[in-house]
């Protein structure tokens, strides 16, 4: 039988994409969350997703994670089917999900051993590796803390170390800058950037289009589970600043006009 061309073989096609999502769909009774949507995120990019509350990232990167099942589509990471092969997709990647719901009565530091344990790595590598990453998070003095009695941006910070322990070549993130402190956000920042500087590729869902600006190098513009823009930063933003085509793009910029009772004088 001969080998299949790689223009029939959507796996061969994919290999130069970190992650490939191919015209994923998928519909919540009446509500269609993400209706088609296709993404390229090359490798060794760092990739902003962006797109008003609703507008279907969530659910966009819960199906490329294999944490959600699509309607239709699929998801390719470095060339592997993430449903068809989910395990050996899940090792290729590290997900910080919407509203991480942890095993918060470990500690830090137990929390970040048990990922590390948990992909099957040997203890000295995962207990070196566990207090680098408490340290580069700035997290070492909370290490003995119960993850539930974290701040927000703490749980974020600790979900983040414990998504990075095995090395994953794709991270996809859903909105890790949310309740972290700027300073906190500035030390995330580099870390991701050296990342990607030594080959690794972000997804990176969020809200903050000056962050996303100067951030990434691609972002796609979603809205009602549809993509509007997608591309190198700077096609996306033409001359204008990302926030101003996101506006553009998106629209319904609402007066508070129905709002005249909130008027205290
Ligand atoms: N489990 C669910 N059941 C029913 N509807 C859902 C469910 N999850 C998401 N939706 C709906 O799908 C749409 C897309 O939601 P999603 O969470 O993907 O948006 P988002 O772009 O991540 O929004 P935000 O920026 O507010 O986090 C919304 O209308 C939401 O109400």
């Amino acid at each position: 039988m001969p080998l299949p061309s790689d223009e029939n073989n959507p796996e061969a096609r994919a290999g130069s994409a970190a992650l490939s999502i191919r015209g994923l769909a998928k519909r919540f009774g009446e509500k269609i969350a993400v209706n088609g949507v296709t993404l390229e995120v090359p490798q060794g990019s760092f990739y902003g997703l962006v797109g008003p509350n609703g507008a279907g990232k969530t659910t966009t990167l819960s199906m490329a994670t294999g944490l959600l099942r699509p309607d239709f589509g699929q998801a390719l990471v470095h060339g592997v089917d993430v449903w068809a092969r989910p395990l050996e997709a899940k090792k290729l990647m590290g997900i910080l999900p919407d509203g991480v719901r942890l095993f918060d009565r470990l500690t830090g530091e137990q929390l970040v051993t048990y990922a590390g344990l948990l992909r099957g790595m040997d203890r000295e590598t995962v207990a070196e590796r566990t207090g680098d990453l408490l340290r580069a998070f700035d997290l070492t003095n909370d290490a003995g803390t119960l993850v539930v009695d974290y701040s927000a941006g703490m749980t974020k910070k600790i979900a983040l170390a414990s998504a990075l322990i095995h090395a994953p070549k794709l991270l996809v993130l859903d909105e890790p800058f949310e309740s972290v402190d700027p300073v906190s956000a500035a030390n995330i920042r580099d870390i991701l950037a050296n990342y990607v500087q030594s080959g690794g590729s972000v997804i990176v869902s969020s809200h903050v289009m000056d962050l996303v600006q100067r951030m990434c190098d691609h972002v796609a513009v979603i809205a009602a589970g549809t993509v509007l823009a997608a591309g190198t930063v700077d096609e996306v933003r033409g001359d204008a600043t990302l926030e101003d085509r996101f506006v553009e793009l998106v629209g319904g910029r609402n007066t508070s006009d129905g709002l005249s009772w909130l008027r205290t004088s």
